[in-house]
């Protein structure tokens, strides 16, 4: 099987934004699982599927295409059913919509071969909350993001800030406590560190010392 960095963490931990470039690096694909959830949250809304209703929102996961397209210079654009959605993905709307249907078995389940057919040669960098876990439980490398909450509502706010969105990092901080909660505490694949997973704080560190300490890593293994 190609290999697998599996790369999970709360929200705003700098998944997507390290794992692209980790992927660039290697030149692997790369599987923004996040993506997923949040396309099918943006389906179920732009459909009017509530979030309690199982068996449609199980039936739009089945019919659902998504492609990733990775970028040098910005975050991936996701494209669903044939077009590009990535700012409507972004939306603090179709994260809370994304969380509240994630803990869904039968969502997962629907989810699960979509995400593990991205596997593929020569190598795959897959970012979310149960790469390492669940998705991939044979990775040959698991690296679990965090930083305070506070240091990810900051980032948040000053990337949505930078793409002309009006937010309130009080409210975004909520958010993203809100989110952890439920993320952590739910019973299907919770978000947490593989025991095999190598846990870096990034509060205090940069993008780039970021990437060289998995750099670091993947070469030491
Ligand atoms: N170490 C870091 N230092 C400073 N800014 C960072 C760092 N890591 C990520 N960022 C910035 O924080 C923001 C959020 O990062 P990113 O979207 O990659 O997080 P994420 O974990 O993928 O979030 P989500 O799970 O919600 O998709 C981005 O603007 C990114 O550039
Ligand atoms: N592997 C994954 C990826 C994401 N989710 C859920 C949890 C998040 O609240 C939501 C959006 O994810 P984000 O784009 O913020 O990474 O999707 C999950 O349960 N499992």
């Amino acid at each position: 099987m190609p290999p697998v960095l599996a790369l999970d963490g709360p929200s705003g931990s700098g998944k997507g934004t390290i794992g692209q470039i980790c992927a660039l690096k290697f030149g692997w694909h790369y599987l923004d699982s996040g993506a997923i959830y949040r396309g099918l949250a943006w389906l179920a809304n732009s459909k009017s599927v509530a979030a309690d209703d199982v068996a449609g929102l199980v039936a739009l996961a089945e019919s659902m295409s998504l492609v990733c397209h990775v970028q040098t210079d910005d975050v991936a654009q996701i494209e669903i059913n044939g077009r590009i959605v990535t700012d409507d993905l972004r939306t603090e709307e179709t994260g809370e919509m994304a969380s509240k249907i994630a803990p869904l078995g039968s969502v997962r389940a629907a989810l699960l071969a979509m995400q593990r057919r991205c596997r593929r040669t020569p190598g795959l960098v897959a970012d979310g909350r149960d790469m390492g876990t669940v998705v991939f439980p044979d990775a040959e490398f698991k690296v679990f993001l965090t930083a305070s909450a506070e240091i990810r509502a900051q980032r948040r706010f000053d990337q949505l800030k930078s793409k002309g969105f009006d937010v309130n990092l009080a409210r975004l901080l909520e958010s993203i406590q809100a989110r952890d909660v439920r993320d952590s505490s739910r019973a299907e694949s919770p978000l947490k560190p593989a025991d095999d997973a190598y846990v870096l704080d990034t509060s205090a560190l940069s993008i780039d010392e970021v990437v060289a300490c998995i750099m670091d890593h993947v070469n030491q293994r």
